[in-house]
């Protein structure tokens, strides 16, 4: 647990960010807006989620993102990483250009080894994880930095995605897990109190900020709400 809370040093990991370039486009905005802003109202982390475009397309939009997260951080010392969701070849293509970005994977997207393989040892890996084989899993690769865990409440974010668990069934799973956690799904302001003090090293939201009048605004509220989350 602790080496792979070393890879992380440095992030501010509380609160973190996927994006959902429908909902920023239904909230008036670009994803790369909605970023810069989050990030300005203190959003750690930001993952670049769109199943709806090619990979081209999705090259295109994460270096907008990348230039986002560097025009809110610009002036600070604050390390803010990029991850790419399930998009390894264009992970691997940035990179190649000297862009510093990062993996989240699910348990039926490229397996954490090949990821590993494709991409080296130094992008941080963050892959879905629900279930004790899962997290043991993931902890014998000893290539996973965090686990995402989800859906701690019920989403319509997700098409597919099954009921909540709750925050009861969340502590028990993040305390079997032995790698850092996020949880994921159904999450805004008025429910991250909840999720205080269960071994959390943060929580990740979509809606919370994407549909958000005013993503800056809406990410100090839901940082104000969680504070140090209860301490990992
Ligand atoms: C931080 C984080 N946790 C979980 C997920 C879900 O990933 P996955 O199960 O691969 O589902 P998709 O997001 O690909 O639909 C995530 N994206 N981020
Ligand atoms: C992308 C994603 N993954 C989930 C999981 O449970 O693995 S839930 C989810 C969407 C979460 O969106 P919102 O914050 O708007 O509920
Ligand atoms: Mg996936």
């Amino acid at each position: 647990m602790s080496a792979a809370l070393d890879r992380l040093a440095g992030i501010d990991t509380r609160l973190y960010l996927v994006t959902d370039s429908a909902q920023c486009a239904e909230a008036g905005r670009t994803v790369a807006e909605t970023v810069r802003s989050a990030v300005a109202g203190g959003v750690g982390i930001v993952q670049v989620r769109d199943k709806d475009i090619d990979d081209t397309e999705f090259l295109v939009l994460t270096r907008e993102v990348v230039a986002a997260v560097a025009e809110a951080v610009a002036g600070t010392d604050r390390r803010v990483p990029v991850f790419l969701n399930d998009r390894v070849a264009v992970a691997g293509r940035l990179r190649e250009e000297g862009t510093d970005v990062h993996i989240h994977v699910g348990q039926s997207d490229t397996p954490v080894a090949e990821v590993r393989a494709l991409l080296g040892d130094a992008p941080l890996v963050g892959l879905s994880a629900a279930e004790d084989a899962e997290f043991a899993a993931a902890r014998a690769t000893g290539a996973v930095d965090l686990v995402g865990i989800g859906p701690v409440f019920d989403t319509t974010t997700k098409a597919d995605a099954p009921a909540g668990i709750g925050p009861d069934r969340l502590g028990e799973l993040v305390s079997q897990a032995g790698l850092p956690a996020v949880a994921i799904g159904g999450i805004d302001a008025t429910r991250v109190p909840d999720l205080r003090g269960l071994g959390l090293i943060g929580v990740c939201v979509v809606s919370a900020i994407c549909r958000a009048a005013d993503p800056e605004l809406a990410a100090a509220e839901l940082l104000a709400a969680y504070g140090d989350g209860g301490a990992v």
